[in-house]
């Protein structure tokens, strides 16, 4: 099942450099293991914003919500999710 997810990053502007540096990195390490896993299918950067267009590939919205609360930034992020389906126009057989 796919889901069109939205990350908004808002780090506190007062946290120790190195504690973001160390996060980013963790998170990193992750968002690039579930890719190669192919359930982060997309990761986009949205131009002039800390934030990302991301689609993920999972069993159900409980798997997605499980990796999103996961993930080293879930604290710092807002996420907005939205449940896709295959477009009846779609040419692409593997779009589920
Ligand atoms: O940079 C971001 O958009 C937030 C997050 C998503 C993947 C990653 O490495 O960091």
């Amino acid at each position: 099942m796919l889901f069109h997810v939205e990350m908004t990053v808002n780090l506190p502007p007062d946290m120790d450099p190195d504690k973001a540096a160390a996060i980013k990195l963790k998170e990193k390490e992750m968002a690039q293991q579930l890719q190669r896993d192919g359930i982060w299918r997309h990761l986009w950067r949205v131009v002039g914003q800390y934030a990302n267009v991301s689609v993920f590939d999972v069993r159900d919205g409980a798997q997605l919500h499980e990796i999103l609360s996961s993930l080293p930034l879930f604290p710092y992020m807002d996420i907005k999710v939205q449940a896709l389906c295959r477009h009846p126009s779609s040419i692409h057989e593997d779009d589920r």
